[in-house]
């Protein structure tokens, strides 16, 4: 991260405005660019550095602090006071290893999720040129003078010129209740962050709108200065790797066990101690799984990097395995389900229905669409703005107003404007005042109750007849199940005070101009995406604000319910108590919630997950952000959401489409699949490397140990690591998104896998590496108790190690599937895999056919006729478990739930 390099010359912020801008050259009307980026390389960019550098030899000595890693030097020194400085110096060399490796892991890991911030740029509106612009947070410099809206994260220390709003401090002095801020030209007493004219960094705007002049940036900010002291915690762990360790622990105290029984068994066949301390050790290294978790935080962080460059950003590693198990997914409609293109089409006046795309010279018409494009805050791109900026049903009345001949110029309109009652998301209406002319539009329920009066077949006020209000919402509901949103618009003509004496006085005995129409058309990819979710036994409700009909013409667009949708408005969830609201989410059909309140959202997440639902829930407002806390994975949109919404949400959609929702919760299935798949691989290795240990216990030494210990180091270091990294960025298997949701209680680590990997895998391998071992005896004349020649038992040993190394091929083709046959992913689609075991193999011959390397690992070079009797080992391993999994398949279950064959109607 860029640091700030000098700091802004002393910034008195408590000045007043006038002297402050003096002191800032700079005014009103902001910078010129040129001064800014002159600016921003004297200042620097407008980041908090985050010194992460410093810590990393913290981080790499810590790895040889870890539990695991004591164990292991415990043994490298009880062998050494074994007289072994051969397996000493093995074992150190696979501490050194391990720590590199693991330290690497961390380090990527963690890259991985801070690059996430580059997918997440902040962005303010600034004064550029005498322009508003939207530019990156990091430019900003002393003196620019930016806006501030509700939901817009403040980037800046800044004192207010213009306006007020309401801010949320809880970052700078963990205040929850908003604050409120507004611009005033006296001098500021009193201690800062109380300082009713200034803003900071990090603080959110939840109401309001204000300009205010930049006074610091970067780390001269008090954010700033709270960052340099204190120091970043470090990451939480996600479940996934809680139950990794506590089953990394649970296998090491097994190593350490059978280590320790192996003792006296050793040197009751005759070993003798010193060979038999380092037998126990080399048993204990090999089978403490000590790279597992860091393996499997780097696979998560693969999963974040993968996701992000998919459209769907998360912030933390747990996120994708939650992704993994999600249940429900409650969506909004506008922009997530629909394009978010708005284009006006019908216009209802009460002298009768226009076609927005035809009508021309129509006084009435004319009239409605001015006052819906004066009642805006939208910037079309051109006119105030250098691309489209605001929300999309403002911008499609500017561009109606336009195309009928009366265009509204978004800078003129802001200019006579002289008051703004801002969009409301409880009452579902906006207002605002400009030229002693209130405009109203919003949600017909909300804005004909105001009105009193409505414009005449030509034009003129009349008195607004019941007749007429239920024609209205006729209209209403007629447009609303074609899928059209729809927005009545109403004026008032009174007096400056009255217009400016509050929102509740000042939108009262209104008279209505009409409603407008607008398409807005689904998203393509979003039916079949629905289609995926459904397969997937996910239930899709939608909790949007927009009108029921509305809401649930689009839903049945794109496949969301039965095709008779249930909807339940606002009005009627507020109604209902707890207990029917379980039941009627406990029904198990897809609901529309329309004209939902924040408030509602957060209900409806509630009672999903008492329910034990893993929810995944969308959301852009400010008031959206509880609810988004409170779900399992709150899911904020990157381009039209507020920066409240984003700060709240764990995964933030760059792209607003609601099919990224599913390609991400395909991704979290298949990250925690890899990991099962991993797993499996480095569980499976321990019996053929335990059963020949075994067979010389049992044998009371008769039977010679078939595997030395640095052939053990050997292949639990050089030859398994790379395949088992290689699995972990397996692709997705068929049928990965035709199976239930994973129970999130269902552990990575079941019974099903511990069969697989020790009962079908393990047993198989150890039974074809023990056939090896004594096939290697018998051609060397070996009969029991008798002592083999040095070359001979070399030779016997190289073929369990040879052995291992050759079922280890087999075991890692089949693990790369669940439940699939390996055909249908493609036997040689995963290269990683192929470099792997390319890898293995050249690793292996060296220690087979090098000289100096079989001195050390006392191999000897294996005949061809040794090689024809290994050749078949990766198949058969591999073809046992083909046959398991193809009779799993056969049988329609598995011992896991997930492996049902059809879940086209587990919706919930
Ligand atoms: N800019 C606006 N000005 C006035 N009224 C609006 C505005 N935007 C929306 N509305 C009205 O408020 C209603 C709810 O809008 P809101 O933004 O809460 O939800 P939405 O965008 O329709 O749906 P979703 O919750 O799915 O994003 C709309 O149906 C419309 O009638």
């Amino acid at each position: 991260m860029a640091q700030t390099t000098t700091a802004p010359a002393e910034v008195d912020e408590r000045r007043p405005p006038t002297e402050l801008f003096r002191h800032l050259r700079s005014g009103p009307t902001g910078l010129r660019s040129r001064d800014a980026a002159r600016r921003l390389t004297v200042y620097g960019p407008n980041e908090l550095s985050r010194r992460h550098t410093r810590h990393w030899p913290r981080q790499l000595l810590a790895q040889f602090t870890q539990p695991l890693a004591v164990l292991l030097m415990i043994a490298a020194v009880l062998a050494w006071a074994g007289h072994s400085p051969a397996l000493a110096a093995a074992v150190v060399a696979v501490i050194l290893l391990n720590a590199a490796f693991a330290f690497v892991q961390e380090q990527q890991a963690e890259r991985a999720v801070e690059a996430l911030a580059a997918f997440l740029p902040l962005s303010a509106r600034v004064l550029r040129d005498g322009v508003l612009v939207e530019a990156p947070a990091r430019d900003l410099v002393p003196g620019d003078v930016i806006e501030i809206a509700e939901g817009d994260r403040v980037c800046a220390d800044a004192r207010l010129i213009d306006g007020s709003v309401a801010v949320d401090l809880s970052a700078l002095n963990g205040e929850s209740v908003p604050a409120v801020r507004a611009a005033d030209t006296a001098l500021v007493p009193g201690p800062l962050l109380e300082a009713r004219e200034l803003v900071f960094s990090g603080t959110s705007c939840t109401a309001g709108q204000a300009r205010a002049v930049v006074t610091h940036t970067g780390m001269h900010t008090e954010i700033g200065r709270i960052a340099a002291l204190s120091q970043r915690g470090r990451a939480e762990m996600s479940p996934l790797e809680r139950q990794v360790r506590r089953a990394t622990w649970i296998i090491a105290a097994v190593a350490v066990t059978a280590g320790a029984a192996f003792l006296p068994i050793g040197v009751l066949a005759g070993l003798g101690w010193a060979a038999a301390i380092s037998f126990a050790i080399g048993l204990i290294v090999a089978n403490v799984p000590e790279g597992l978790l860091p393996t499997i935080t780097l696979a998560l962080a693969a999963g974040v990097r993968e996701l992000a460059r998919a459209g769907a950003v998360v912030k933390r590693l747990s996120a994708v395995e939650t992704l993994g198990s999600t249940t429900v997914i409650c969506t909004d409609k506008t922009g997530t389900l629909t394009e978010n293109r708005m284009r006006v089409t019908r216009l209802w006046l009460t002298g009768g229905e226009r076609d927005a795309t035809t009508v021309r010279d129509d006084g009435p018409a004319r009239a409605l669409a001015l006052a819906a494009a004066t009642c805006t805050t939208a910037h079309p791109s051109g006119d105030g703005a250098p691309a489209d900026s605001g929300d999309p049903t403002e911008l499609a009345l500017i561009h109606l107003a336009a195309a009928i001949g009366v265009p509204v110029r978004a800078t003129a309109r802001d200019a006579a404007r002289t008051g703004l009652y801002a969009f409301d998301p409880r009452t579902k209406r906006m207002s605002t005042v400009t030229g002693g002319r209130l405009h109203t539009k919003g949600a017909p329920e909300s804005v004909l109750p105001l009105c009193t009066r409505v414009h005449d077949g030509s034009g003129r006020p009349v008195g607004l007849t019941d007749t007429v209000r239920a024609e209205v919402l006729a209209a209403e509901d007629r447009y609303a199940h074609a899928g059209l949103r729809v927005l009545a618009v109403a004026e008032r003509v009174a007096g400056a005070d009255l217009l400016a004496a509050g929102r509740e006085t000042a939108e009262t005995g209104l008279t209505l101009l009409g409603l407008v129409a607008m398409v807005d058309p689904p998203r393509e990819a979003v039916p079949a995406a629905v289609a995926d979710a459904h397969r997937a036994g996910i239930t899709v409700h939608v909790i949007t604000g927009d009108y029921g009909a509305t809401a649930a013409t689009i839903a049945a667009e794109v496949g969301i319910g039965d095709g008779q949708q249930r909807v339940v408005t606002g009005a009627e969830l507020d109604a209902m108590g707890d207990a029917e609201l379980d039941h009627l989410l406990e029904e198990g059909r897809e609901i529309v919630f329309a004209r939902s309140s924040p408030e509602g959202k957060l209900r409806v997440c509630e009672a999903l997950r008492s329910h034990g639902h893993i929810v995944a829930m969308t959301g852009d407002g400010v008031n959206d952000a509880p609810a988004l806390r409170r779900a399992d994975i709150g899911v904020a949109m990157g381009r039209s959401g507020t920066d409240v919404a984003r700060e709240a949400a764990t995964m933030v959609l760059t792209d607003d489409n609601f099919a990224t929702i599913v390609r991400a919760v395909e991704a979290g299935r298949r990250v925690f699949d890899n990991v099962r798949k991993f797993v499996l691989y480095i569980f499976a290795h321990a019996v053929p490397e335990v059963v020949p240990f075994l067979i010389f216990a049992w044998s009371g030494g008769a039977v010679p140990l078939p595997l030395t210990v640095l052939q053990i180091l050997a292949i639990d270091l050089g030859t398994e690591t790379l395949p088992a990294l290689a699995l972990g960025r397996e692709r997705a298997e068929p049928g990965l998104m035709s199976r239930p949701p994973r129970s999130p209680k269902a552990g990575v680590i079941d019974r099903r896998l511990l069969w697989r990997a020790w009962g079908l895998l393990g047993l198989t391998s150890a039974v074809l590496v023990t056939a090896g071992f004594f096939w290697s005896l018998w051609r060397a004349g070996w009969q029991p108790g008798v002592t083999l020649p040095a070359a001979d038992y070399a030779r016997a040993t190289t073929m369990t190690f040879a052995g291992i190394v050759a079922c280890q091929i087999g075991t890692a083709f089949a693990s790369r599937t669940d439940h699939a046959a390996l055909r249908t992913i493609g036997v040689f689609s995963n290269r990683l895999l192929l470099g792997g075991i390319a890898f293995e193999l050249v690793f292996a011959a060296a220690l087979i056919y090098l000289p100096p390397l079989q001195a050390v690992f006392g191999t000897a070079a294996l005949s061809g006729a040794a090689l024809a009797f290994l050749a078949p080992f990766p198949v058969l391993v591999w073809g046992v478990d083909e046959l398991y999994r193809a009779r799993v398949r056969r049988r329609g279950t598995g011992i896991r739930p997930e492996e049902a064959p059809s879940c086209e109607s587990a919706t919930s």
